[in-house]
């Protein structure tokens, strides 16, 4: 993405060819900085620490984690010991245990030898194949986008919310959920963004926001809590969410505070979209909300807020009376029924198990 007219990916090989550099995320919105990741420790704390997410882009940095490890020690035992380590950062997106095992499956019958090039060849093509898989969701999803706007008056404009972000900050480029609203933008349709703040970690006000702005699209930060109410005032004309893993049936996981979005706007009759790239379907389930790991992350994130003084610095601040407790589950489950459509590259599906499985056969083979 084009960042003060510099092209960036969120993740790409140094110059050296060996070490990976990665946009630090936890540095937002206040300061752009990129930070250099050079063995498997970097990348596991990478991923844990936040300094990369999004589910497609946990998956890429996992991947250039075993480049990074087999590097060093291309026997077995690393390999696996590898793919261990970076599965245990977080439990909840799919697309980890997904480069993890195919980077294990195509490297485990190579020989030590053979195996660090190509890791980093597997690495280099998982990430173009996210974009590929971006781009083809996008010029689905400003199909939907556009059907909207030519039913608008002329000077309207077509209001998305989206939740989180499901950004090109959460891919390794386009993003899923804003890749139909970049395409349409650029295409000259007139739209505006909700965009959710997303606490505790603000995804939204400090991801969201900064990307779009960086694009030049319209886009509006507001409380969590704010879009029923838009919604019913028929300011939403839909709502577009990324995912972190949906069943095979069509049950969605995603960013705590998805699932009340999509009983609004059920209620509200607005369309409730998901940008589903196919490595996020998780075929092994059926039912999101008995079998999907929801991650709960530190009650620091809630505890505290940091940010940018009047005077400029960037400090962390309590915000929550000290003694209590708090709880922050970091992703709820959106059940099938509640959802409009699934934009996939490979289409717009129903959210049912019969439209997966039909447009994915080759995936539930594998
Ligand atoms: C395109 S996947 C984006 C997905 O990942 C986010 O979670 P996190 O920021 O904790 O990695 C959020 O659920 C987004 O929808």
């Amino acid at each position: 993405m084009n960042v003060d007219g510099q092209k960036y990916r969120t993740i790409w090989l140094a110059e050296d060819g060996w070490a990976v550099e990665i946009i630090d995320q936890t540095r937002f919105p206040h300061s752009f900085e990129t930070t250099r990741l050079e063995n498997l420790q970097d990348a596991a704390h990478a991923i844990r620490s936040m300094q990369v997410r999004g589910a497609p882009l946990i998956g890429a940095t996992a991947a250039y984690g075993i480049c990074l490890a087999l590097r060093a020690d291309a026997s077995d035992v690393s390999l696996m010991e590898a793919c261990s380590t970076l599965l245990e950062t977080r439990p909840t997106a799919v697309n980890l245990r997904w480069a993890l095992d195919l980077m294990r499956k195509a490297l485990l019958p190579l020989h030590p030898e053979e195996r660090a090039a190509a890791a980093y060849t597997l690495a280099n093509q998982i990430c173009d194949e996210d974009i590929a898989t971006n781009m083809a969701i996008g010029l689905h999803g400003a199909e939907i986008i556009a059907n909207i706007a030519r039913t608008k008056k002329a000077g309207e404009r077509v209001n998305i919310l989206t939740h989180c972000n499901a950004g090109w900050l959460a891919t390794v480029d386009m993003g899923t959920a804003t890749a139909p609203i970049y395409m349409s933008h650029d295409g000259g349709v007139p739209l505006h963004v909700w965009v959710d703040e997303t606490r505790p970690r603000n995804q939204g006000a400090f991801l969201t926001a900064w990307e779009l702005g960086k694009h030049g699209v319209p886009h509006t930060v507001i409380v969590d809590n704010a879009g029923g109410h838009l919604m019913q005032q028929g300011e939403v004309d839909l709502v577009i969410v990324g995912t972190d893993r949906t069943t095979a049936t069509g049950d969605v996981c995603n960013k705590i505070g998805t699932y009340l979005k999509a009983l609004a706007a059920k209620d509200c009759g607005v369309p409730f979209y998901v940008a589903l790239p196919s490595p996020t379907i998780d075929f092994t389930l059926s039912d999101g909300l008995q079998q999907i790991p929801i991650e709960e992350r530190s009650g620091d994130e809630v505890r505290a807020m940091t940010g940018r003084t009047a005077a400029g610095s960037v400090e962390t601040i309590e915000i929550v009376a000290s003694g209590s407790d708090v709880a922050n589950p970091a992703f709820d489950v959106t059940p099938a029924r509640l959802i409009t459509g699934l934009i996939t590259e490979r289409g717009v599906l129903e959210a049912n198990g019969k439209a997966i499985a039909t447009a994915f056969p080759d995936r539930i083979s594998a």
